[in-house]
């Protein structure tokens, strides 16, 4: 058995009775039954995930995994692939958005080329290079299988690491110009969607670039005949590098019995695959919000996440997924600090 099989099976059950316990102290808390909504079975999941009723996470951080995408060349982005290395280092600086957004929720950036096209060297960049950007899908695969696994490989020894600094929940990020359409080749492959419905506009193409886009994944699909049924075989043929390492960082996380907010699109490809390489890891996640990229609802609906925010944003990075953590903050405080109707003496419900 090789090391991702292994890794894969040390990923633990929720803790059922923590979360049943949860459940019965939000049921004393002064509020009517279920009136903190959402809020409410995110503590109980929370409780499931850390074994704790009243869990808290100090150390929070981001995993920004970057990476090219060799079928930029057919012209599926609104913007140039150099980009890529340029936001890296605008998060190098911590001028991004999502870097703005992670000092307000308290986390930290963690910034990794897991396949940029470029060689970068910063002090503060992950470098873990796999390839120098996929192959162009619509000509053949994007990557080998070996590939795919050591990007998974990379998410988890990432996540590792960080959780050995202390990190205690972690947050899926990106970047990658054209990784809109790999996320979408990703899900019509594994929910047997049509191009049409998966792909959207990503950075902002207009009507007819987004017919050439859908033109592409349909080609792409058709070449490579990726198995719905091996998860790897889609990584390597329509995935790309980042959605690998990502899907490292969701079953890293799972293992260490972390919490991982999903972001938006991109993100949610890589939990889509997740959840088929281990059941186990979807107990673990956490939809922070719904992105406006065509093709989130469903993918959403596929991953049976609900979403917390739903703010108009289409940008990826993490950004919807720091905002996610302040709703974790809130779930946190609501079960550790509210007061219980026999602690503040107020009468229950009549029915
Ligand atoms: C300046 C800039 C900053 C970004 N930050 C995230 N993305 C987002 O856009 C890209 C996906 O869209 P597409 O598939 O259309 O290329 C990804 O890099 C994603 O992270 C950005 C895109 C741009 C242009
Ligand atoms: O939802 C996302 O992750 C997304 C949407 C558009 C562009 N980049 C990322």
């Amino acid at each position: 058995m090789g090391f991702l099989e292994q890794y894969v099976e040390g990923i633990p059950e929720l803790d059922m009775e923590a979360s049943r316990a949860a459940a019965a102290h939000i049921g004393n808390l002064t509020v009517p039954p279920g009136a903190l909504g959402k809020l409410e079975s995110l503590a109980v999941q929370l409780a499931g995930i850390t074994g704790r009723i009243k869990p808290s996470f100090e150390k929070k951080a981001v995993i920004v995994m970057a990476a090219d995408h060799g079928v930029c060349e057919e012209g599926v982005s609104a913007f140039p692939q150099e980009v890529t290395t340029q936001m890296i280092h605008n998060f190098l600086s911590g001028g991004a958005a999502v870097n703005v957004l992670a000092r307000q929720a308290g986390a930290k950036v963690v910034c990794v080329d897991i396949g940029v096209n470029n060689d970068i060297s910063h002090p503060e960049l992950v470098s873990r290079k796999i390839r120098f950007g996929t192959a162009n899908m619509a000509k053949g695969p994007a990557m080998t299988r070996a590939e795919a696994i050591r990007a998974i490989e990379t998410g988890i020894s990432i996540v590792e690491e960080e959780v050995r600094r202390g990190v205690s929940i972690f947050v899926t990020g990106e970047m990658g110009i054209g990784n809109t359409t790999a996320s979408a080749a990703v899900m019509c492959a594994m929910t047997n969607t049509e191009p049409a419905k998966a792909a959207g506009r990503g950075t902002g193409l207009d009507d007819e670039r987004l017919k050439h886009k859908i033109g592409v994944i349909e080609k792409a699909l058709q070449l490579n005949a990726p198995d719905a049924a091996d998860p790897i075989d889609v990584l390597a043929k329509v995935g790309g590098l980042e959605i690998g390492g990502l899907i490292g960082v969701i079953l890293g996380a799972a293992a260490n019995r972390c919490p991982v907010v999903i972001d938006g699109f991109i993100s949610s490809a890589a939990a889509l695959l997740a959840r088929v390489i281990s059941p186990e890891a979807a107990g673990y996640m956490i939809a922070s919000h719904i992105s406006q990229e065509q093709g989130h609802r469903q993918l959403l609906e596929a991953l049976d996440l609900r979403p917390g925010l739903d703010l108009d944003m289409r940008i990826g990075e993490g950004t919807g997924g720091v905002l996610g953590l302040t709703l974790v903050d809130a779930a946190c405080r609501i079960v550790s600090e509210m007061a219980t109707f026999e602690s503040a003496g107020i009468a229950g419900s009549g029915v």
